[in-house]
C-alpha cells in the first residue's frame, strides 16, 4: 500500500486509529476456547466489528508466536482475512525484527512476500545494513522504533552521544538509508512532549503510536505535538479496545471503545481544516 492510498483511508475514515491485535488466551471470552482455533475466531468478530473505525491492524507476533505452530497458523489466517475482505486497511506485522544484512532480507521476505503485511517495526540497534534490506520492498514501510513508549525508554534511548539524544540519531542517520521513503518511526503517546523536537527531524513521516489506552498516553497531546498536514499519525490501542468485554458482547464493546476513538480523532482532524 501506498502511503497516499493510507491518507485517503484516514480522510475517508475520519480515523487515523490502529487497533491492536494482542490476542491472548487467557483474556479473551472463555466461550471461544471451544472454537477449532479461538485466536482467529476472536480477530475475526473483532475486526468484522471494528474495520469501519481503524485504517490499520497491528497483530504483535509475539501473541502468536508463544503458541507455537497454532498461533503462527492464526496469524497466517488473520492477515488472510484482512487481505481478502478488507484490502484497505493497512497493517502492521509488530515484529522488532532487524539482523546482518542477508538475515534481514529473510526476515522481509517472511513479512512481505510470504505473509503479504504491509508494513513491520524494526529495531535500528544493528544500523543501516539491518534495515535497508526490508527499505528495498516497494510499497511496503518500515517502521524503526525511534522512542519507545516503556520506561526503559530512558535506558539508552534518551542518553546523549556527543551531544545528541540516540532517539534523534537514530531519526536522523536513518533518512540517509537507502529507500528512506519507505520509513516511518514508532514513538510512545506516554512521550507525547518529545514530539515537537521529533517533528523537527522528520517533519512529514508517518508516526505509529502505541500507548493510548492501556499505558495511559494522551490522544490530544499527540495530536497537538504530532500531527502533520498529511495527519501522519497512526495511533495504536490494543488491550484498551479489544479486551473491553470477556462476555460475548466483546466485539459490541470493542467496537465502542474503537468508536469513542475515531470520534476524538474526527474532532482533531477537523482542527486541520
Ligand atoms: O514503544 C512501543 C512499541 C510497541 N508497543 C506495542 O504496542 C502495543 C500496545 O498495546 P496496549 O495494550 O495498547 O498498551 C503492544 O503490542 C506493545 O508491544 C508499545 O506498547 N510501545
Amino acid at each position: 500500500m501506498t502511503t497516499q492510498e493510507l491518507v485517503d483511508q484516514i480522510h475517508k475514515k475520519q480515523s487515523f486509529l490502529c487497533i491492536g491485535l494482542d490476542t491472548d488466551l487467557e483474556k479473551i471470552p472463555a466461550f471461544l476456547l471451544e472454537d477449532e482455533d479461538p485466536i482467529f475466531s476472536f480477530n475475526k468478530a473483532i475486526i468484522d466489528a471494528t474495520h469501519d473505525l481503524c485504517v490499520a491492524y497491528k497483530p504483535n507476533i509475539a501473541f502468536y508466536e508463544a503458541y507455537g505452530v497454532q498461533g503462527w497458523s492464526a496469524l497466517r489466517k488473520t492477515i488472510k482475512y484482512l487481505n481478502t475482505n478488507y484490502p484497505d486497511i493497512f497493517t502492521i506485522a509488530d515484529a522488532k525484527r532487524g539482523d546482518i544484512g542477508n538475515t534481514s532480507t529473510r526476515y522481509a521476505k517472511a513479512f512481505f512476500e510470504d505473509l503479504n503485511f504491509d508494513s513491520i517495526t524494526i529495531a535500528p540497534y544493528m544500523g543501516r545494513d539491518s534495515v535497508e534490506p526490508f527499505l528495498a520492498f516497494k510499497d511496503k514501510h518500515t517502521i524503526l522504533l525511534a522512542l519507545t513508549s516503556n520506561e526503559g525508554a530512558f535506558d539508552f534511548q534518551t542518553k546523549k552521544i556527543d551531544g545528541v539524544e540516540l532517539y534523534k540519531e537514530v531519526l536522523s542517520v536513518s533518512t540517509t538509508y537507502k529507500g528512506a521513503e519507505n520509513l516511518m518511526y514508532v514513538v510512545g503517546a506516554t512521550k507525547a512532549e518529545y514530539l515537537k523536537e521529533i517533528r523537527k527531524i522528520v517533519p512529514n513521516s508517518f508516526l505509529l503510536v502505541p500507548g493510548v489506552g492501556a499505558q495511559g498516553g494522551s490522544l490530544k497531546d499527540v495530536c497537538e505535538y504530532g500531527m502533520t498536514k498529511d495527519i501522519g499519525l497512526l495511533i495504536n490501542s490494543s488491550r484498551g479496545i479489544i479486551y473491553a468485554s470477556d462476555q460475548e458482547n466483546f466485539a459490541d464493546a470493542a467496537k465502542s471503545k474503537a468508536k469513542e476513538l475515531q470520534e476524538a480523532m474526527k474532532i482533531e482532524l477537523e482542527r486541520l481544516n
